[in-house]
């Protein structure tokens, strides 16, 4: 009986040891703690990015929401300003080799240029292969726009929307970075505990990997530090002595908090999951 389980186990366990073997000398070295690529390691890299996020929206604070930056009969050529100059600085950015790490995921892939000239970037990193199909963008840029966006930015229009938009694009790089980081946060967790996860992985269970994957504890501290880190980034800060007025914020910490809670961390766990399912592939 227990010979039948080995056999059956055996081409999983050679699949995984190369893979592991493989995908350790390949990580990128922010997420590799002396040469090793743990839970540890990759929540370092998360961390890490909490800043990039709480520092893009103190930028993007600076101008009102700016609705004409969003019409997309502004221009007249069918896409908005926000989505012109995304498109377009996407595509400048993929000439320069970015796109090829598999947590820089662009919102408009299609008919994205080559690098010119082809880096070598994309030898180092990777993941599982199947990996660079998982995205979520569609859904980071519907909820930045539709619900974030009013959530942090002053009713009003002052004209200046380019600034406007630039500044849209690093919030919306700095959240998808983040969130498809969480394709290592799963690699990670699967070669921990392969048999754990590769029973729900076969049986395609959603439910049970989102089970498995998540951690309460966790997350309930993520939302404090972001919260805390927004505090402290963004008060005004005066040299003033005997100044006893409130302490002013350029963004609300508690929206940097809901951010987290309502979108970041939920999609990384789809993430997560959607690369699970085809880390057996
Ligand atoms: O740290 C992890 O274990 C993660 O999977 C990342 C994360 C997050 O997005 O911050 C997501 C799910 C867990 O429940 C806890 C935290």
């Amino acid at each position: 009986m227990l010979e039948t389980k080995l056999k059956a186990f055996l081409p999983l366990l050679i699949q995984h040891l190369f893979l592991y073997h493989y995908l350790s000398s390949l990580l990128p070295i922010s997420m590799a703690c002396n040469n090793k690529f743990t839970l540890d390691s990759v929540r370092d890299a998360l961390i890490r990015e909490e800043d990039s996020i709480v520092f893009s929206l103190i930028e993007r604070a600076r101008f009102p929401y700016n609705a004409p930056a969003y019409d997309p009969s502004f221009l007249g050529n069918g896409f908005s300003i926000a989505e012109f100059y995304v498109r377009g600085t996407e595509s400048l950015q993929a000439k320069i080799g970015r796109y090829q790490k598999p947590e820089d995921v662009p919102f408009f892939p299609k008919d994205l240029p080559s690098p010119l000239p082809p880096t070598k970037y994309s030898q180092k990193v990777l993941l599982h292969p199947a990996s660079a199909s998982v995205t979520v963008n569609e859904a980071i840029w519907k909820f930045y726009f539709t619900e974030l966006l009013p959530l942090f930015t002053t009713k009003g229009n002052d004209g200046n929307y380019a600034s406007t938009v630039a500044s849209d694009f690093v919030c919306l790089q700095a959240i998808s970075r983040r969130i498809h980081s969480g394709k290592y946060v799963a690699e990670v967790k699967f070669t921990d505990a392969p048999q754990d996860y590769s029973p729900a992985i076969s049986s395609k269970d959603r439910d049970k990997l989102m089970d498995l994957l998540t951690f309460v504890a966790v997350e309930e501290a993520v939302k404090k530090r972001v919260e805390k880190k927004a505090r402290l980034f963004s008060q005004n800060v005066t040299l003033d002595e005997n100044d006893s007025g409130k302490t002013q914020y350029k963004i609300n910490p508690l929206v940097v908090s809901h951010l987290y809670d309502k979108w970041v961390m939920p999609l990384t766990k789809v993430v997560e999951v959607e690369y699970l399912l085809l880390r057996l592939s």
